[in-house]
């Protein structure tokens, strides 16, 4: 029961398997919208008011191109700090980020550039800056153009700069813009996660192969 055939074939499907379910975390100032971003793409609907006073994990089932996906959404309440951990130990959870930040508050923007450098920084601690991790900046509140503090181009730049992805949103408006948003960051992190699982399966392999030439190497040495 123990074949390689075996063990290979568990390997492939609990890849399929972890590779179906899809973790995305939000983050950004205090007020931001993020609750109001993320309730706009699961209920297409705008709730001005959305009491959150913890965190919140939504799960929806969702399919893109033709795969039927297990989304989990993490919306961290901002007074609670937790959001912190997920930065931490980002390899145990998020495999994506959504950093919003409000476009006529400054200095949530200024805290979503420190949200990107911290995530990417994470990464590169326990990836060994192994691929960029998705993470799509978005500018929030757009409808509030005319107290506008952050211009777009700024914050696009920011985002070429870190290799993000970036739009300008309002989920108080708007449905379809959040909707895309959303999907492109799933694509991207489904490409993500194959990219990883087919580097694992190749570094396996590959390491299979030195030890071999290891083996054989030292013995064509010592003739
Ligand atoms: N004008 C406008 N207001 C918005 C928009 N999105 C959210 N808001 C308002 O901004 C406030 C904060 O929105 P939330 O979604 O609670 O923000 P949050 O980032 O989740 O905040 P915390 O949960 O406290 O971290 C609420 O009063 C929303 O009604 C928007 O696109 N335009």
């Amino acid at each position: 029961s123990c074949s390689p055939a075996s063990r290979d074939r568990t390997a492939d499907s609990l890849d399929t398997a972890s590779m179906n379910d899809i973790k995305l975390a939000l983050l950004g100032s205090e007020g931001a919208g993020k609750s109001a971003v993320l309730v706009r793409f699961l209920t297409k609907r705008f709730i001005g008011e959305y009491a959150s006073n913890a965190n919140s994990l939504y799960r929806k089932r969702i399919s893109i191109d033709g795969r039927q996906l297990n989304l989990e959404v993490f919306d961290p309440c901002s007074q609670s700090g937790e959001s912190r951990c997920i930065l931490e130990e980002p390899q145990e959870w998020a495999d994506g980020f959504i950093v919003v930040y409000n476009i006529s508050d400054r200095t949530s923007f200024l805290n979503a550039k420190n949200i990107v450098r911290q995530i990417k920084e994470a990464r590169i601690e326990n990836c060994k800056g192994e691929v960029e991790v998705p993470i799509y900046l978005v500018g929030n509140k757009q409808d509030l153009c005319h107290a506008r503090q952050v211009c777009e181009d700024e914050a696009r730049s920011l985002a070429l700069e870190n290799k993000c992805c970036f739009q300008e949103v309002s989920a108080a408006e708007n449905y379809q813009e959040i909707f895309n948003l959303f999907i492109k960051l799933i694509r991207n992190v489904m490409d993500h996660l194959k990219y990883r699982a087919d580097r694992r399966r190749y570094s396996g392999s590959k390491s299979m192969a030195k030890l071999i030439n290891n083996v054989f190497g030292k013995r064509r040495k010592s003739v």
